[in-house]
């Protein structure tokens, strides 16, 4: 296939992926950042530098379930001549009193309780009898050995965590160590998710002959909260230009209404497309992208009957198009607006089949990429271009960006691919052909 495989219009180009993809950037505003619990912080960033409340170790306290001594008082200690000690006190962890080693004496003391005053080291239990009344001890220790010294690990006022960290379970095990229970991140955009075709049957429901079950509604909700955002699913309706109307204006003029609404289906060239007869009056304007798949794309804003505006995003129907045009157009800015990474990691890969791309379009073609035997990322092309092979998509672990001036590319030849870690790779029927290959 080379030159345009889609009929254009007199007049009609087609826009560059690029151009489309900065005008549905600028539609998307972020929202002002919102103070969270610990729970809720998985994943976001923390817009402010976050400084230590306090030092940690909060105070002197044991490595080791043992006895705090002082080392002078041991230094001869050996398996043939043990140091004996009176135990003193018993020190577990939690205990809150300050206490103080007299010369001479230990403090039978577990892991992370505070050290007495006037101790300086501690002995762990499996070199000493583990007496409780007195102890004999067989090995002499440094001043300092298990002891954990208070803000050895951080000082009060350091910096712990600066402006733009991603948080994780170790970054939010460090907040909640220093005592904060909330951050400053920013806002999850919310994002309604619209379903349009009257063909379409919510799951669980039986089919009629010509009815599917409707599943980009369920894959782009999602896809947004995969990506941090938060997604509410309505109903598709009927392909009525009035009914899509009503059901929009409901939640535009809710009282939690979303920063974006995101469609699938239509948008493109038939007798009966919704979405775009329903935005004629809008500020919406539908394009085709020079892309595959994912050419009819449309992007504007939404005014509802009292005048509420709302950013709007509409894909393609046929479900590869939908989501790979959510990839590539809404994901990145929505990324960019929780201060996140707004790009899928970008490589190169050895192609392992010979691929055909539209001549004039820029094609995202599935791909799994696995690490050969001897080192090299390759990329196997899996399934056909065509957009509604919805299982090869769920087989797929990268996006092969095939450039628009690209038509025949040779195996072997390296070719840029976006990796989507996030995307669980289920086996399809030309694995067992492949060789194994780890990834
Ligand atoms: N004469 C032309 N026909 C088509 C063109 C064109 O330029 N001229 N473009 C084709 C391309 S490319 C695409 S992509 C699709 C886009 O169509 P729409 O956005 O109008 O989507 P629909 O027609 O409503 O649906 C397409 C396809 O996807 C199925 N679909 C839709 N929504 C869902 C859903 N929520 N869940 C599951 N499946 C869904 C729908 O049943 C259709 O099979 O147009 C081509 N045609
Ligand atoms: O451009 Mo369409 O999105 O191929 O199926």
């Amino acid at each position: 296939m080379s030159g345009h495989d889609h009929p254009l219009r007199p007049g009609e180009t087609l826009r560059p992926v690029a151009d489309h993809a900065r005008r549905v950037a600028d539609l998307i505003t972020p929202r002002p950042p919102v103070r969270v619990a610990l729970p809720d912080a998985l994943g976001r960033v923390v817009v402010d530098d976050v400084h230590a409340p306090i030092s940690l170790p909060g105070f002197d306290n044991s490595a080791m379930d043992g006895y705090a001594v002082r080392a002078a008082d041991i230094a001869g200690a050996t398996d043939d001549s043990p140091t004996r000690l009176p135990v003193a006190q018993d020190i577990p962890a939690g205990r809150t009193d300050v206490l103080t080693l007299s010369p001479g004496t230990a403090h039978r003391i577990m892991t992370g309780a505070p050290m007495p005053d006037g101790a300086d080291a501690v002995v762990q239990v499996e070199y000493t009898d583990g007496g409780t009344d007195t102890v004999a001890i067989r090995r002499g220790v440094d001043a300092g050995t298990s002891v954990r010294r208070a803000g050895s690990d951080i000082a009060a006022g350091d910096l712990a965590l600066p402006a733009g960290t991603v948080l994780g379970a170790p970054q939010i095990g460090l907040l909640a160590a220093l005592g904060i229970g909330d951050v400053v991140v920013p806002d999850r955009p919310h994002v309604v998710v619209l379903s349009t075709g009257s063909e379409l049957v919510a799951a669980g429901q039986p089919l009629q002959h010509g009815q599917i079950h409707e599943s980009n509604g369920a894959m782009l909700c999602a896809a947004l909260t995969a990506a941090g955002c938060r997604a509410t699913a309505l109903h598709f309706v009927p392909d009525d230009v009035e009914e899509f109307r009503a059901h929009l204006d409901a939640v535009v003029d809710s009282p939690d209404p979303p920063d974006l609404v995101l469609t699938s289906g239509g948008v493109s060239a038939g007798a009966y497309e919704v979405v775009k007869d329903a935005l004629a009056r809008d500020d919406v304007e539908f394009v085709k992208v020079a892309m595959q798949p994912g050419m009819p794309q449309g992007s504007g804003r939404y005014t509802t009957a009292i005048g509420r505006s709302v950013a709007i995003v509409t894909l393609p129907g046929n479900p590869v198009s939908a989501q790979v045009s959510f990839e590539i157009f809404v994901r990145p800015p929505l990324r960019a607006a929780l201060s996140l990474p707004r790009d899928r990691p970008r490589t190169t890969a050895a192609l392992t089949d010979d691929l055909r791309s539209p001549r004039g379009k820029r094609q995202f073609r599935r791909g799994v990429v696995e690490t050969a035997p001897d080192g090299v990322l390759r990329v196997h092309p899996i399934g056909p271009p065509s957009s509604h092979h919805l299982r090869y998509l769920a087989s797929a672990n990268a996006l092969i960006d095939i450039p628009e001036d690209a038509d025949d590319i040779a195996a072997g030849e390296s070719v840029a691919v976006l990796l989507l870690d996030d995307w669980a790779r289920i086996p399809t029927p030309d694995d067992s052909a492949r060789p194994q290959t780890s990834r």
